[in-house]
């Protein structure tokens, strides 16, 4: 095959492809958007990427082709899993003096990548004081990455041995670097702490459905806390080590439940790290999870990732539902999101390097090893397990399914034959020796009830294989059995359908492990646990017809080999590379924070201020966890900040400043809140509006119509009833159902039920604004904003309060769903008049000018985006004729968000503790001023 040089250039300093605009050139490209320009969409961005993947693809199947006279060629005697990956190097080395310079280039932007994992794919064995011997690691986790070599790919992790010499630590260094791997040296008190006790002993059985462990519950109560010191500790030496080797623009992708604590560690010393966490075992169900004592931090730990990977669909959707339930955090379509911050959360189900075993099956001593085990099981059916003698894999269910399948079929006892390789793991750990045992026990009785003298049916191997030798058994077999009682993927069944052009045998698979989501379609899905059901399967599986099985093996085949390994780590790190992007276009639209220190200055220089605040979120104390604690009771009436009342009484005694409580809740929460203070509270989205000094006065428009409420209340009173711990209140001019202290995700799901009813029932006819906040739904009339408020609020102040001045500095914070974000534009006169919200209706225009106007009548009105507001007509005869009631001087006006990232706010304040500093500070300035004043006019 011949390929003709690119016409594709892709940058040399830029690692990924997607963040290049030079790659557009490509040929054939479908998904280029525009023939000329960036992606626009994340959608485009993957698209073409997975494009570039196939093009790069094809290049590298040249390399193959030519490489088959190479004698580092992966079909050559020489093949290793190693040499695989060098025999690339050096053909590309090799071809660059007579292919030209593109094709170097090519080369030159591979992606690095720096894989960390606890296990490396060599362990090493210690053979003298300087000289070491490295041995393929058995697992899934090593074969699937094994097979990934589209990537400049480093190794971290530990090699399964203690090394506390710095002589062996030096040879051992320069042993593995020859095959891309950097050791994390571990201690025998961490490795038996962290590895052992928590990794094995703890997260292993229960992200598998074992729950935590039951014999000695005290004694593994009481070593809990060790345990997960140690495995912090661990996790920090493996972020020191890819600290030291991390080069900038490297992919850093950190893998399985040994390293949870990894991203946040990585993160920790460098915010730009681009940090991948992908887990090999399944996430369990957050019930599960929430019975872990250390739930809580885990989960943060890994949130620190940029992107984090399951298998399944399944798996990442109980890692959302733990972090939302667990952690109260908002679970999204893409992730997770925590103040605005996204972790992207997806699906990867991995897969293997099927070519590899294709090619295998092909060499001599495969096939002489084939010959020799057709020999010695000819007249039997061969079935087949392999997998490393953990509890998760359900060994003993297996083979107990395989006597209840002989006891009911007498004729097939010397006609089939069971083997069972079964790799020792993990067998410092108490759980694994018992194991053995039990296994060694039960294969033992049914082959004393079920052999002869010449035969058994069971055989049983207590060690590994090598690579060829598995697949001369793969290759032979006709029936394999997995049973595992939870399996992250089971890459097993992968390769057995890899080895099966051929003969086409039948793969008996286990419900509960990832694979069967994949090869669910031609294979036999059991449930382990019923042996019955396993032994009808096994008779079933026997005697399927050869058209049945072929066409279960070309659904299964067609599968393995185009879900590779090496398809998975692309897809992966492409999303990792895109999830950056996406962030820092993200961050580009987060309003920056506000400058404290200008805003305090320009207070202090103006004349006559108006303060407009928020007051839940924005002026009560910060709730970290909703949803889960005691005090959900105490939280449920928003209280002022405690540390405010300070600052706002100052605030209050300043006859230059005149501040506004503007707020969603209902008229008695803010007099309970601010009875004591003077300053105005406009209750209901501004409808209602007091002094504290007078009464309350409606601010309605008069032609309201709420004829809706009865019918939408009898819907807010059916899901309430049907949610617990949701309410509903009844307001003047609104309904609002809050689910914030329900079960978020049922609260959502009873939500967008309830909505559903809304649009189709009471309210279809009606005019009205559907405002949906993250945890609550509220219906309004239409007009009901705190923007549309204002100018009526406004309006009514400047009158009361006999303003002669034009005010000339306005800060306005709150915590406002988009649709009271109006209140914003209404001041601001830079922005679009578009404004996004979240609502059916169609909302007020905003506000560009506010300016009073006695040319209409004898009575000032306001102009609202040149229109005459008809909301309100004030006579202010105390301002000058025509002048500005607003005079901002373009700069003095602060918009605030506090803990809205997405806003059309000017600037950002973090939480309600950020807004205490903000008022404490003005409140001061204010102070700082008055004492200035008092000295100069002693001084005079
Ligand atoms: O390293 P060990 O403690 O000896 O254990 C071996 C590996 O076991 C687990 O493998 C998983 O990864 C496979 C590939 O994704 C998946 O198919 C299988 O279902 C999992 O059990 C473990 O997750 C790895 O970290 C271990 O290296
Ligand atoms: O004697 C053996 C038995 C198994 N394996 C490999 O171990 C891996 C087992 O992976 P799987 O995903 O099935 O389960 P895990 O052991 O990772 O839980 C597969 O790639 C097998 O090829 C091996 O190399 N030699």
């Amino acid at each position: 095959m011949s390929i003709s040089p690119p016409d594709i250039c892709i940058s040399h300093n830029n690692n990924n492809p997607a963040l290049s605009n030079k790659t557009n050139g490509m040929r054939g490209g479908k998904y280029n958007g525009n023939a000329t320009g960036p992606p626009r969409t994340r959608l485009e961005r993957l698209l073409r990427e997975r494009e570039l993947r196939k093009f790069n693809k094809s290049l590298n199947d040249g390399d193959t082709e030519l490489s088959n006279n190479d004698p580092y060629s992966p079909d050559s005697e020489a093949s290793s899993w190693f040499t695989d990956e060098e025999s690339l190097e050096t053909i590309s080395a090799n071809r660059c003096s007579s292919d030209g310079c593109e094709r170097q280039d090519f080369r030159a932007s591979k992606q690095r990548l720096l894989v960390v994992a606890n296990r490396l794919p060599v362990s090493a064995v210690r053979r003298g004081d300087d000289s070491w011997h490295l041995e393929i690691s058995v697992g899934g986790l090593v074969s699937a990455l094994l097979g990934v070599k589209e990537f400049e790919t480093r190794w971290i992790g530990w090699a399964g041995v203690n090394v506390p010499d710095e002589t062996g630590q030096k040879t051992l260094i320069k042993a593995l670097a020859e095959k891309r791997c950097i050791p994390v040296f571990l201690d025998e008190e961490t490795v038996h702490q962290y590895y052992n006790g928590y990794c094995n002993n703890i997260l292993w059985p229960l992200f598998h459905y074992l729950g935590l462990p039951q014999e000695d519950r005290l004694a593994t109560t009481r070593s809990f806390q060790s345990q997960f010191d140690a495995y912090k500790k661990a996790n920090q030496l493996f972020a020191d080590v890819v600290n030291e080797h991390y080069v900038e623009g490297d992919v850093v992708w950190c893998h399985d439940y040994h390293l949870m604590f990894l991203p946040k560690c990585l993160k920790d010393s460098n915010p730009n790290m681009k940090v991948g966490w992908f887990l090999h075992t399944p996430f369990p169900s957050s019930e599960i999870h929430r019975t872990l004592p250390s739930r809580t931090v885990l989960l943060r730990t890994v949130l620190a990732a940029d992107l984090v990977g399951f298998h399944t669909y399944d798996y990442a959707r109980h890692f959302v539902s733990a972090c939302t339930r667990i952690l109260g955090l908002e679970g999204t379509p893409e992730g997770v999101e925590d103040q605005g911050k996204l972790t992207r959360v997806a699906a990867f189900p991995i897969g293997i390097d099927s070519d590899r075993f294709i090619r295998a099956l092909e060499l001599p001593q495969v096939q002489d090893h084939m010959k020799e085990l057709k020999e010695r099981f000819a007249g039997r059916k061969v079935m087949l397990g392999v997998d490393r003698l953990d509890m998760i894999k359900g060994l003993p269910q297996k083979i107990l399914a395989f006597e209840k399948f002989l006891e009911e079929n007498p004729q097939w006892r010397d006609k089939v034959v069971l083997l069972q390789i079964a790799v020792p793991t993990r067998t410092d750990v108490a759980e694994y020796q018992r194991l053995t045992s039990q296994v060694h026990e039960i294969v033992g009785r049914i082959n004393g009830r079920f052999g002869t003298l010449t035969a058994v049916p069971i055989h049983h191997l207590d060690r590994s294989l090598d690579f060829h030798s598995l697949c001369a058994l793969y290759a032979v077999t006709d029936v394999a059995l997995v049973t595992s009682l939870r399996d992250g993927m089971n890459l097993v069944s992968y390769e057995f359908v890899a080895c099966q052009a051929s003969k086409k045998g039948v793969l008996i698979l286990s419900e509960f492990a990832g694979a069967a989501q994949s090869l669910g379609a031609g294979a036999i899905l059991v449930n382990p646990w019923n042996v019955t059901e396993v032994a009808s399967a096994i008779g079933y599986a026997l005697n399927m017809p050869a058209d049945e099985r072929e066409k279960r093996h070309h659904h299964n085949f067609l599968h393995v080999t185009t879900h590779t390994s090496q398809e998975w780590a692309a897809t992966f790190v492409s999303e990792l590379n895109d999830t950056i992007v996406e962030a820092q276009l993200r961050t580009r639209q987060i309003p920056p924070p506000l400058p404290i220190e200008v805003a305090v200055d320009r207070y202090s220089q103006s004349y006559n201020r108006l303060l407009i605040l928020g007051f839940n979120a924005t002026l009560t104390e910060p709730v970290e966890t909703l949803g889960m604690k005691g005090s959900q009771i105490k939280e449920m009436e928003p209280k002022l900040h405690p540390d405010l009342r300070e600052p706002l009484k100052k605030l209050c005694a300043d006859p230059k400043t005149t501040i506004v409580v503007l707020s969603g809740s209902d008229r008695s929460v803010l007099d309970d809140n601010f009875g004591d203070f003077s300053l105005w509270l406009a209750a209901e989205n501004g409808m209602f509006l007091r002094a504290t000094k007078g009464d309350w006065m409606t601010t309605m428009p008069e032609n309201l119509n709420m004829e809706w409420v009865d019918s939408v209340k009898h819907v807010f009173e059916y899901f309430t009833e049907r949610t617990p711990r949701s309410h509903f209140e009844l307001r003047e001019t609104s309904l609002i159902w809050n689910y914030k202290y329900a079960d978020v995700e049922f609260g959502r799901l009873q939500a967008r039920d309830l909505l559903q009813h809304l649009w189709t029932g009471p309210i279809s006819n009606a005019s009205l604004d559907v405002v949906q906040g993250s945890r609550s739904v509220e219906v309004r009339s239409v007009g009901v904003t705190k923007g549309a408020a204002i100018d009526r609020i406004l309006g009514e102040i400047v009158h009361n309060k006999g303003m002669k001045e034009p005010i000339d500095y306005v800060l306005c914070i709150g915590h406002f769903l988009a649709k009271d974000e109006d209140i914003y534009t209404f001041f601001e006169p830079e922005l679009p008049s578009e404004v996004s919200t979240p609502v059916r209706s169609h909302t007020t225009p905003p506000v560009r000018t506010y300016r009073e106007d006695r040319s209409m009548s004898g009575n000032s009105r306001y102009h609202v985006n040149g229109d005459v507001s008809q909301s309100r007509v004030v006579d202010s005869m105390s301002m000058q004729e025509g002048s500005s009631v607003l005079d901002l001087q373009g700069d003095n006006y602060f918009s605030c968000s506090v803990a809205r990232k997405r806003s059309n706010a000017r600037y950002l304040l973090k939480s309600s503790n950020n807004v205490v500093q903000l008022l404490t500070e003005l409140s001061n300035s204010w102070i700082d001023n008055m004492n200035t004043e008092a000295s100069a006019m002693e001084g005079s």
